[in-house]
């Protein structure tokens, strides 16, 4: 039998309706988070659902294109220390928890962002 092709995550997860879950929940987790949300204040929060959902998209395999910035200029002035990168990246855990990925799913989430990190942090 001729052999599949193997499924990206996107579609393991569930595609579009699951990235808008873990967006929509990562946005909750924020708002919940004094001091993470300290940073979002004056975000316009509609873009950025729709810049994170792209992000989170391609990130994961799927079909779209990221038209927001670069990690490196969306973050630059905010001066992102460790433990606030390290409470970012529980929330989006926890998010993605929520949306029903799997402890391995999020694992290669996460595994992907890994390599953005220096882009983010003390800028
Ligand atoms: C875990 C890795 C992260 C990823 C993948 C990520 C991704 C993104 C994306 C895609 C945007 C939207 C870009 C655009 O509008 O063009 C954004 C915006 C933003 N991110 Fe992150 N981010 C991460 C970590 C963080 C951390 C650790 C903080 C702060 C503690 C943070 C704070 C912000 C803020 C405040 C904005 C809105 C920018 C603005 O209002 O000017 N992000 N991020």
């Amino acid at each position: 039998a001729p052999s599949k092709a193997p499924q990206s995550l996107y579609d393991e997860i569930g595609g579009a309706p699951t990235i808008e879950a873990i967006t929509e929940n990562f946005i909750n987790e924020v708002s919940f988070n004094e001091t993470i949300y300290r940073y979002f204040e004056k975000t316009n929060i509609t873009r950025f659902r729709e810049k994170f959902n792209e992000h989170l998209c391609v990130t994961t395999g799927g079909p779209c294109t990221y038209t927001g910035d670069t990690m490196l200029r969306v973050h630059q002035g905010k001066n992102i220390n460790e433990a606030d990168f390290n409470t970012t990246v529980d929330l989006l855990v926890n998010a993605m928890e929520k949306a029903g990925l799997t402890y391995p799913q999020q694992n290669q989430v996460l595994k992907v962002l890994a390599p953005m990190r220096d882009e983010m942090l003390y800028k």
